[in-house]
């Protein structure tokens, strides 16, 4: 189906979960050494861009709290612009399903998809591995929904050795919070020590979240959504979070779970893809 998306069709921007997220290090730079198995989900924002008479780029659906110059699927879009040369324009909505700040990696899947979509539309032609390292520019978690396989990442989660984790059913819970990533990895408690694995050690259910712990003491929110999905087993926090989730064998019995959650808690039920939607798409 990716290879009949076209100007009128609306293009996925699914979420991720991270399986596991461990620190290993700090780079010069500030940026923190990661190792992390990422895996996507079947709730995903909606793109959609419409072809212009100039070459301008506008978005139609500007977010609370974000100047639309600032929009990563504006970003993404002259980013793509200045490394091609390519002179013609889009208008952007974006049909915002996904929690913000909630460690799903929303708005760098609407960045991946739009780089993805525009190089299709405007047939720049850049190859996938092109497209990733203007990604990497836009945020650390671009270039995974541009991978479009499950992957174990390494660096600063854009080196990629691909895995199969099970495409279990989540319930996610969506604390009240929006959780700013900066935040989670300046503070000084953060644990940033974790030796490394090697990728093919990786199993289902490895390891923990190394940013948990600072995110539940800034946030006491998580830490009760948290507490509350342990009941149903391991419960992990997504990311920086704000985001947690349990997995579960059937859809069912997520469902009894989600039908269980207190009613000052929000969370949905979901199912993991190995594959980005978008995975089959020609660039
Ligand atoms: C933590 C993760 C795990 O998948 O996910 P989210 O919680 O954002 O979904 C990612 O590494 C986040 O990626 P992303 O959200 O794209 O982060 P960026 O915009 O590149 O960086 C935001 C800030 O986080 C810090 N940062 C981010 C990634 C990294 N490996 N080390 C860092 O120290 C930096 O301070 C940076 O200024
Ligand atoms: N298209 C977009 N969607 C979501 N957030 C965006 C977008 N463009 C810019 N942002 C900014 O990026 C921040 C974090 O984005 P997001 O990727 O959703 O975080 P996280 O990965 O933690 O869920 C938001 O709080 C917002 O300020």
């Amino acid at each position: 189906m990716a290879d009949t998306l076209n100007w009128n069709s609306p293009w996925p921007a699914p979420a991720k979960i991270n399986l596991f997220l461990h620190v290993l290090g700090r780079r010069p730079d500030g940026y923190h050494l990661l190792q992390t198995v990422f895996l996507f989900l079947d709730q995903a924002d909606l793109l959609h861009f419409f072809s212009r008479q100039d070459s301008r780029i506008e978005l139609a659906t500007p977010l609370p709290g974000v100047p639309a110059e600032q929009d990563l699927t504006v970003r993404a879009a002259r980013a793509l612009a200045a490394a091609t040369g390519c002179r013609q324009g889009a208008t952007i909505a974006v049909d915002k399903r996904l929690p913000m700040g909630g460690g799903l990696g929303g708005g760098s899947s609407d960045a991946a998809t739009t780089l993805l979509a525009l190089n299709h539309l405007w047939g720049c032609g850049l190859s996938r591995a092109r497209l990733e390292e203007i990604g990497l520019t836009l945020g650390a978690d671009v270039p995974i929904f541009i991978h479009g396989h499950s992957a174990f990442a390494e660096g600063v989660g854009e080196q990629f050795t691909d895995v199969m984790p099970p495409e279990s059913h989540y319930l996610v819970l969506v604390p009240p919070v929006a959780v700013p990533t900066a935040n989670i990895f300046r503070d000084p408690a953060l644990r940033r020590d974790t030796p490394a694995i090697a990728p093919a050690a990786w199993h289902n259910g490895f390891g923990g979240n190394d940013l948990e712990v600072v995110a539940c003491r800034l946030y006491p929110e998580v830490a009760r959504h948290l507490d509350w999905l342990r009941q149903w087993g391991t419960a992990r926090m997504s990311g920086s979070g704000a985001c947690c989730f349990a997995s579960f064998d059937t859809a069912a019995a997520a469902q009894e779970a989600l039908a269980a959650l207190p009613e000052d808690m929000k969370g949905f039920v979901t199912r993991g893809m190995r594959l980005h939607p978008l995975a089959n798409l020609t660039v």
